[in-house]
């Protein structure tokens, strides 16, 4: 594979796309609270490390019944979904290099071929931000183009670049690389490392997506994928607002209730006697701890 630039050319390109940012201040139109739209926005995750198979087929059940994207889950359990989603169009999503980012390439390449085998049709790369912050841009490049080429579009390729860890100019480079790679999202975080998604990071992330189509020959604009303590509809449609077109969240099934619980207080406002619901129990199948 290509290394295609040096490190100091790499830079001097990444300074150029940086010159260029402006972020805006504006409000993306979101889909209608409570509707289809709204829950296809949602990659409903399941990635903790002592979930057991139970969890994973109420999951999917949960998938079905929401109409959710996706399913996002670690690559041992990728053909399990596939097999629980089948005759839907909820996809699998599977994690990559998860959750530090560091694994070599080998590593990465091994779980990538596993979860295309089972049947996953998008992948959650963890960038390996630690070389992005030295500056080793060749490597990471080389890192990411190898993965787009093993695969292939139509596999949807979002790279999780960790924004608790980089500063502005950090995530500019590193969604620089995932364009330069042709990946298809950027996305915050991975949930397990410090911060996960702010409006901030979410509005910058955006402006690189629509400067760096700019600079592509293919016109094909990446997308902003927000996750990492996204817990209620209000978290979710700000980070929809800022820009981002795909979701990242283990409440989602919360995220949905509450919308819809909303656009039903809308059209038929409580009486006083009556309560806003509250969140439900650990028996709904939620699994962030709040
Ligand atoms: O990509 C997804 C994150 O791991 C989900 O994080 P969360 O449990 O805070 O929703």
């Amino acid at each position: 594979m290509t290394t295609r630039y040096t490190n100091d050319e790499w830079a001097r390109i990444i300074a150029e796309v940086e010159e260029d940012i402006v972020v805006s201040q504006e409000t993306h139109p979101i889909p209608d609270i409570g509707s289809p739209a709204l829950a296809k926005t949602i990659d409903h995750t399941l990635l903790k490390l002592d979930a057991k198979a139970v969890q994973f087929d109420d999951l999917c059940a949960e998938a079905r019944v929401d109409g959710f994207a996706t399913v996002c889950v670690r690559p041992y359990v990728v053909a399990k979904c596939v097999s629980d989603l089948r005759g839907t169009d909820i996809k699998v999503a599977c994690v990559i290099g998860f959750h530090e980012g560091t694994y070599d390439l080998y590593h990465k390449m091994q779980e990538t071929k596993q979860a295309l085998a089972a049947g996953a049709a998008e992948l959650d790369i963890v960038l390996n931000y630690p070389e992005l912050k030295v500056g080793d841009y060749s490597s990471v490049y080389n890192e990411l183009a190898t993965l787009r080429q093993q695969a292939a579009h139509p596999v949807l390729l979002k790279l999780i670049i960790e924004t608790s860890q980089l500063d502005r100019s950090q995530i500019i480079a590193a969604c620089a690389m995932a364009a330069a790679a042709n990946f298809d999202f950027v996305k915050t975080s991975t949930g397990f490392n410090g911060q996960g998604a702010t409006v901030e990071n979410v509005r910058l992330m955006a402006a690189c997506c629509k400067r760096l189509v700019t600079g592509s020959s293919h016109g094909r604009r990446m997308q902003v994928k927000a996750s990492g303590g996204i817990k209620t509809i209000e978290d979710a449609t700000a980070m929809l607002e800022a820009g981002a077109t795909r979701l990242g969240t283990s409440s989602g099934v919360w995220i949905v209730k509450e919308g819809k619980q909303s656009v039903e207080r809308s059209l038929s406002p409580p009486s006083v006697h009556e309560r806003r619901p509250s969140r439900p129990g650990l028996s709904t199948r939620l699994y962030t701890s709040y």
